[in-house]
């Protein structure tokens, strides 16, 4: 299978760009990086290619594009690919509204998988969490974060996704609108990824936390993601990881 990366340089773009060139079943068909990237035009260790700008996307004849940039990078990828129906797996987070509407809609011309989370085990921590939500919409919910400094001070993708879909799991069962689930921020060090959510009950609490150890995590969950969606034939619509992990 023959994969792009978009977002080639980052921190889970390397761990993409490490485990496609060490898996003899895996082809890295482009690694894409920013337009002013210094390492454009330089070889990828490991590989017989070399880092192009992103750009360059359609001219590597990939059978998947896995993303892991910045929303702008991401929306002009969809830009580049305009109706071809290459598979496309997101990790990007931080889109807005718009971006995200616009990305439903390029599901017409292609199947695309997008997931705030990606490593392995988020699925089951998710489902757990919401069906204690499920089970006890009294609880008052709390979500937390804590991520390494470099990312951005608002609340991750996977926050958001967890505190909306708590909230809809309480509205759902209690039958009227559910408080907002606040979420807490913290940025400490390389802390690579660690999503708390607790359940006040008064007189007991629940809490559950996932830990992430290595950026691999998120890389072994893309890449399985894109084996999936690009293995037999993928309707042309928007997947969720929950679609992929359901059907294998
Ligand atoms: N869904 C998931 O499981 C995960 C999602 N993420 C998300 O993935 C994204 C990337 O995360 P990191 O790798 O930590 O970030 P990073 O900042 O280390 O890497 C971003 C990459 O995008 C590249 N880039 C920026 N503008 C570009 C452009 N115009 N064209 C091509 N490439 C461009 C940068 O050169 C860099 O290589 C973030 O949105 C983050 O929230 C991160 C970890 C897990
Ligand atoms: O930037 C990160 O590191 C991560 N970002 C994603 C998000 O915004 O939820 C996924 C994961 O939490 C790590």
């Amino acid at each position: 299978m023959r994969i792009g990366i978009l977002g080639a340089s980052g921190r889970v773009g390397t761990s993409l760009v490490e485990l496609i060139v060490s898996n003899p079943g895996l082809e890295l068909a482009a690694a894409l990086v920013s337009p002013g990237s210094r390492l454009v035009g330089k070889p990828v260790a490991g590989s017989s290619i070399e880092y192009r700008p992103a750009d360059a996307a359609m001219k590597s004849h990939c059978d998947v594009i896995i993303d892991f940039s910045t929303p702008q990078a991401s929306m002009a990828l969809q830009d580049a690919i305009g109706v071809k129906s290459i598979p496309v797996v997101i990790g990007t987070t931080g889109f807005s509204a718009e971006d995200d509407a616009r990305l439903s809609a390029c599901c017409a011309h292609r199947p695309m998988l997008i997931s705030a989370n990606f490593a392995r085990g988020f699925e089951a921590f998710r489902l757990n969490v919401l069906g204690f939500a499920r089970m006890m919409p009294e609880g008052e919910p709390r979500v937390s974060e804590t991520y390494h400094v470099r990312k951005k001070a608002e609340p991750s993708g996977t926050s958001r996704l967890l505190a909306g879909q708590i909230e809809e799991a309480r509205t759902a069962v209690m039958g009227f609108a559910a408080a907002k689930t606040p979420i807490t921020v913290f940025r400490e060090g390389d802390t690579v990824g660690i999503n708390a959510v607790s359940f006040d009950l008064g007189s007991a609490e629940a809490r559950f936390t996932y830990q992430v150890h290595t950026l691999s995590a998120y890389a072994e969950g893309a890449i399985a993601a894109a084996q999936w969606l690009s293995s037999g034939h993928r309707e042309p619509r928007r997947y969720s990881l929950a679609d992929s992990l359901a059907a294998r």
